[in-house]
């Protein structure tokens, strides 16, 4: 299975540089564009960090791959048979991006977006040939998460979906093949439990920190071995349907944001990338906690079934 040679990823925020690497690791020429020349000195720095994790994990390494920065679009879009699109969750700001993109590229450019939810359909709606366009969620850490939703528009082509899906597969990682609904599956299911966790915590049933304790030690450790519609055959469908038959009219059904999250955006309070958010972080805890962070998802990786594999569960 063989990956496109040239590869452009534009956006090298969180996701970026990762994305980058995981394709550089299969050898592929990857240019990241970003229109914030800062940005991409982070991502030399980011890209490094992940090549560091991907030798640390044994992933498989392809010869010949390279990464290269660049604020200049037209360079980072010259001769290029696959893009990225990894800008801010803003339809207005991709489509505007995705029409920039398509402008630069030749006719079989496959163009695919990182977006987190937008229908693909939507923001194809912004190109002359969505035919070319697909959606292609990945999950953060991208270079550790090795599942990658892969979400057709109502004109993406079978041809695309198909080559997606090979290029996925040729990284080692899992293709998930979706219709498209908002959110995709990954983040609706992720929403629902979010919005739950954010009541619970609101409400003052439990406290945050109690809450990622119960969350990771029940649901999260048993979900990353067995899924969950595997998990209701091994509780018994009796049991769920009692539970369910008075739990599910009293779970959260809020809509929108609510204020537990509007009220710390609000004050700047974003999380990792401003010192605080739901915890607060003294100087150097986000790099030690980014770096546990990654030293377990590692170990957690290297004990489980590989991607691809015959997994029995
Ligand atoms: N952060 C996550 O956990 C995560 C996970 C999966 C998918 N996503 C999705 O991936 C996309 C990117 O998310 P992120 O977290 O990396 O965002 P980010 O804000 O960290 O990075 C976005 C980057 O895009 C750059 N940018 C802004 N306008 C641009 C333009 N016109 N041309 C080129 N670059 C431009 C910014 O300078 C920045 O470096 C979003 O659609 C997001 O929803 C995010
Ligand atoms: C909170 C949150 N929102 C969106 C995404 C992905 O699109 C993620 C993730 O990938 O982890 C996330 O944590």
């Amino acid at each position: 299975m063989s990956i496109p040679a040239v590869v452009t990823v534009v956006g090298s925020g969180t996701m970026g540089p990762g994305i980058a690497a995981v394709f550089a690791r299969a050898g592929a020429q990857v240019r990241v564009y970003d229109v914030v020349a800062e940005a991409l000195t982070r991502a030399e720095q980011a890209v490094a960090m992940c090549e560091g994790v991907l030798d640390n994990l044994g992933s498989n390494k392809v010869d010949g791959g390279s990464v290269s920065y660049t604020t200049d679009i037209a360079e980072a879009l010259r001769g290029t048979e696959f893009v990225l699109e990894a800008v801010p969750e803003r339809e207005d700001l991709k489509k505007s991006v995705l029409a920039q993109i398509e402008a630069e590229v030749s006719d079989e450019t496959i163009i695919a977006s990182n977006t987190s939810g937008i229908p693909i359909t939507k923001l194809g709606e912004a190109l002359n040939a969505p035919a070319r366009f697909i959606g292609m969620h990945w999950s953060n850490p991208p270079h550790l998460i090795p599942m990658i939703e892969v979400v057709p528009g109502e004109q993406t082509s079978d041809a695309v979906r198909d080559r997606l899906i090979e290029i996925v597969n040729a990284f080692g990682y899992e293709a998930v093949l979706e219709r498209e609904v908002p959110g995709f599956v990954e983040n609706r299911v992720l929403y629902a439990i979010m919005r739950e966790c954010l009541a619970l915590v609101d409400e003052g049933v439990i406290s945050e920190r109690d809450l990622d304790t119960a969350v990771r030690w029940g649901i999260g450790y048993k979900l990353a071995v067995v899924g969950p519609m595997r998990l209701l055959d091994m509780a018994g469908l009796d049991i769920y349907t009692s539970v369910a038959g008075y739990l599910n009219r009293d779970l959260s059904n809020t809509d929108g944001v609510p204020a537990f999250i509007s009220d710390r955006v609000a004050s700047g309070k974003l999380g990792f990338k401003s010192g605080g958010g739901i915890f607060e972080y003294g100087e150097g805890d986000v790099a030690a906690l980014r770096g546990e962070i990654v030293r377990q998802l590692t170990a957690v990786r290297k004990a489980m079934p590989a991607p691809l594999s015959d997994n029995p569960v």
